[in-house]
């Protein structure tokens, strides 16, 4: 590993799995599992293991983009997994793209556009949030994501640069679309993403208002399987409702 690098450290502990993000560095990490001399680091590889001075064992991880979700600090409903999949599926998205993301909130969706796209502007109105975005995007090791804070409303007016793929999560999703055609590269995708079908229905209205291409609403339901000797079935527990996806091509 390399100095400054970023590291998943994964531990199993009464029959459950601890994990934690840090850095490879000349300090000492502390957990309630005892402390690891990180610079230890250096001389390891990925799935190589370090001991803590506890004699707890941790296997050294890349992180990737599902473990900085379950990391990220919350400031809001963040975009979940399975929708983000269908965002990436249905705009192909790739490292040529330039991405405008709006509101960033925990910046969960620009963090994950960003671990693809070669750039992506986020735009979000609360300056705490911005802030813990941030925050987040920086312990991703994410320079190519730039959070500015703002509303995304008076902002799409001023800006003097197109994109690739614009996507939109606030509640005036709506109110921005027509200035979509200004922003939007020829071929780009918008995106919105709404919890209630009211806003989507307004945003479908604006879009029908444009020489859109491709457009679809979609909602994404996951159902995970339970397997136990009794048998086999879908799971009880589930991820519920989490919202509609929009994707209009220009
Ligand atoms: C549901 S959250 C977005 C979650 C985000 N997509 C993620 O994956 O973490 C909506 C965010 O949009 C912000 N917001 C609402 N209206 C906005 C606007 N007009 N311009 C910029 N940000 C806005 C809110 O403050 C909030 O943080």
């Amino acid at each position: 590993m390399k100095l400054g690098e970023i590291v998943l450290l994964k531990t199993s502990h009464k029959g459950k799995i601890r994990e934690f993000i840090t850095s490879v560095s000349d300090e000492k990490f502390h957990s309630d599992f005892g402390m690891i001399e990180m610079s230890e680091l250096l001389e390891k590889s990925e799935g190589e293991t370090v001991v803590s001075h506890m004699g707890q064992t941790f296997v050294i991880q890349l992180p990737r983009m599902p473990d900085f979700f379950r990391h990220a600090k919350r400031t809001g409903t963040p975009i979940m997994p399975k929708d983000i999949g269908m965002i990436l599926g249905y705009t192909g998205l790739n490292k040529n793209d330039t991405v405008l993301d709006a509101g960033t909130g925990s910046g969960i969706l620009a963090m994950y556009l960003g671990s693809i796209a070669k750039r992506v502007l986020s735009f979000e109105v609360r300056d705490d949030f911005a802030e813990v975005a941030r925050e987040n995007i920086r312990r991703a090791g994410l320079d190519n994501v730039e959070v500015r804070c703002g509303n995304i409303v008076d902002e799409v007016k001023e800006l003097d640069e197109k994109f690739d793929i614009v996507t939109l999560d606030t509640i005036d999703s709506a109110t921005i679309v027509p200035y979509i055609p200004s922003i939007l590269n020829p071929g780009g995708f918008l995106v919105t993403y709404s919890p209630f079908l009211e806003q989507t229905a307004l945003i479908r209205k604006a879009i029908a208002e444009i020489d859109f291409f491709e457009v679809r609403t979609i909602e994404c339901i996951e159902r995970a399987m339970s397997f136990s000797d009794r048998g086999t079935r879908p799971s009880t527990s589930r991820v519920g409702h989490t919202g509609y996806i929009t994707i209009a091509r220009l």
